[in-house]
């Protein structure tokens, strides 16, 4: 039986969490939200630790990998990405960044007019609820909370003496007029808990709202297009294909990866490649799936006698029994860890406008994803390339939608982007070296002997991959190229945004959950002022 709606919503994550939240503020509107995965509400999800059940499996996970990568001696990468209510900010670090001022300027020179920095920042804030800051930067009263760690972990105060002891400057706040420099991050939680976009937006709402409808475990296959325009989709749900039907609009936020590829299934996309593949072309968009961009990252891997980090021992077990009472009587302690609890940004010449290197630090040695364990203790620390210049794409592996697309970064495929990770790389190795971490580690498992360039070359090719930062595949702008316009409306489609982090045109420098949800808190308005 066919149902209607004002919109129907793709994609429980980041983005869409945002538009049923906020679109259903209206009662006169009613809005359906579809997504493949489930509530997004178990412990695995809320206890931030949680995230190690998470990322490296398929639970409420993807798990995707790319085709190979040439630039990675021919490896195929991993992409986990949230599969659940929230998304990939169910599984994600939690990590709070915005990104640089020059991201979104530069986003606004390309002719998207209205995505300046002075723009975006008031939906920055509109989200936000900062348990710390309150002043010009950052917003109060958002749904979306964002604090301080509540881990107290005393590793925190032998990375900030490392980075002097390295010189390297340090940062109370990277949100706020400056991003350079090192420190301890902070996150997306509430009282210690994972604060996802579905935990901000959406859930509290369920059951409350007669106008928000969310279907879970619905997968949908396709667009319909009658004369141009979107008015509903076919979804299999129940073990049923279903057509929902959208009398405004149809909202796409099925992330980076899935998006372009519920479009190109529909017809929408480069019509050459979609008729080779036998799909009727509704709509000749070559951009679709083009522009993929996500930081190529590396990580260094330590072991280390310290409890404070994690690892698989008899006395960390003891202290993990421990840190169990402590979270379930105080939401403090280890178990509220994101992981990557300090980290920064770094140029890696002074002169840069911007810094172009990201790292974090984790308090676990964390190898291939924390697909492969380690006995003992360690901790780890990432460093990514903030503007690579390689760009990759995301193709149809064939008509099934049930088939994963293929996925292709294309890691250091522009060869300029290797040779900045060297530069990345070195600054990494100093910050490590410094005595106040140095102290920290028993035994360096990756890069122990590396030196000359030749051999970091080797070494980034054999480890690297992402940071868990695709975005651009449908992108926003004017040019033939683009998929959006500046309002996010598909070009040449009535009835059908996407609103997600595959509209971003060019790849930010930082994080991309808080820039994902500033995205949709500026669609809602753009619907609301009716453009
Ligand atoms: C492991 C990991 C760590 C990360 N760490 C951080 C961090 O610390 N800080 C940060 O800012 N960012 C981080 N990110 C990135 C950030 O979480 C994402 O960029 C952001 O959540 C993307 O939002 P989105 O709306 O574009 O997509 P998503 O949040 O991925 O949402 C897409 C949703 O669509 C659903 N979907 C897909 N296809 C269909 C379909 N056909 N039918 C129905 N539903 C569908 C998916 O199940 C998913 O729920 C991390 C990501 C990962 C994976």
């Amino acid at each position: 039986m066919d149902q209607e709606f004002d919109f129907v919503v793709v994609g429980g994550g980041s983005g869409g969490c945002v538009m049923a939240g906020r679109l259903t503020e209206d009662p006169a509107l009613s809005v359906c939200l579809l997504e493949a995965g489930g509530s997004g509400d178990s412990w695995a999800v809320k206890m931030p630790v949680g995230a190690l059940s998470m990322v490296p499996t398929k639970l409420n996970n993807w798990a995707f990998e790319t085709v190979p990568q040439a630039g990675l001696d021919g490896r195929r990468g991993y992409q986990p990405r949230g599969r659940t209510l929230g998304g990939s900010s169910a599984i994600n670090a939690m990590v709070y960044i915005r990104g640089h001022r020059s991201d979104y300027d530069h986003w606004a020179q390309l002719g998207n007019n209205g995505w300046s920095f002075d723009d975006v920042l008031p939906y920055f804030k509109k989200s936000e609820h900062n348990e710390q800051f309150d002043n010009v930067w950052h917003g109060q009263g958002g749904p979306l909370w964002v604090s301080d760690l509540r881990t107290d972990n005393p590793i925190h105060q032998h990375y900030l003496e490392a980075a002097r002891q390295a010189g390297y400057p340090l940062s109370t706040d990277f949100n706020a007029e400056h991003q350079e420099g090192l420190g301890v991050y902070q996150v997306t939680q509430k009282n210690g808990e994972r604060w996802s976009a579905a935990r901000a937006y959406l859930l509290p709402h369920l059951g409350q709202r007669s106008n928000l409808s969310v279907l879970t475990g619905a997968y949908t296959e396709r667009l319909i297009l009658e004369q141009g325009r979107v008015v509903g989709v076919e979804v299999r749900h129940g073990g049923q294909l279903r057509t929902l039907r959208a009398r405004r609009e149809v909202i796409l936020s099925a992330g980076a990866f899935q998006s372009p590829q519920i479009l190109m299934l529909s017809g929408i996309g480069d019509g050459t490649e979609l008729r080779k593949l036998g799909i009727q072309v509704q709509h000749h968009l070559p951009g679709v799936g083009k522009n993929l961009q996500d930081h190529p990252d590396f990580v260094f891997c330590h072991k280390s006698d310290s409890l404070d980090t994690f690892g698989i021992s008899a006395s960390g077990s003891l202290r993990m029994f421990k840190e169990l009472q402590r979270f379930r009587h105080e939401r403090r302690g280890m178990l509220t860890s994101n992981f990557a609890e300090c980290g920064g940004f770094l140029k890696t010449r002074p002169e840069l406008p911007a810094p172009d290197l990201q790292l974090h630090f984790v308090i676990a040695c964390v190898e291939n994803h924390a697909r492969k364990l380690h006995l003992g203790h360690g901790f780890s620390c990432h460093v990514c390339l903030l503007c690579p210049r390689s760009k990759g794409e995301v193709r149809l592996r064939n008509t099934n939608p049930q088939d994963a697309p293929l996925i292709d970064p294309n890691f250091f495929g522009d060869p300029q982007d290797l040779e900045d990770m060297v530069a990345a790389f070195k600054m990494t190795r100093k910050l490590l070296d410094a005595p106040a971490l140095a102290a920290y580690s028993k035994s360096d498992i990756r890069t122990a002997g590396v030196e000359s360039d030749e051999q970091i070359r080797a070494v980034l090719k054999t480890y690297a991959d992402t940071v868990y930062h695709p975005v651009g595949s449908c992108k926003m702008g004017t040019d033939p190229a683009a998929v959006v316009d500046p309002t996010l409306k598909v070009h040449g489609i009535q009835g059908l945004r996407v609103v997600d982090a595959s509209i971003m045109p060019t790849l930010i420098g930082g994080n991309t959950n808080a820039p994902t949800i500033m995205i949709a808190e500026k669609a809602v308005d753009f619907i609301r002022q009716g453009r």
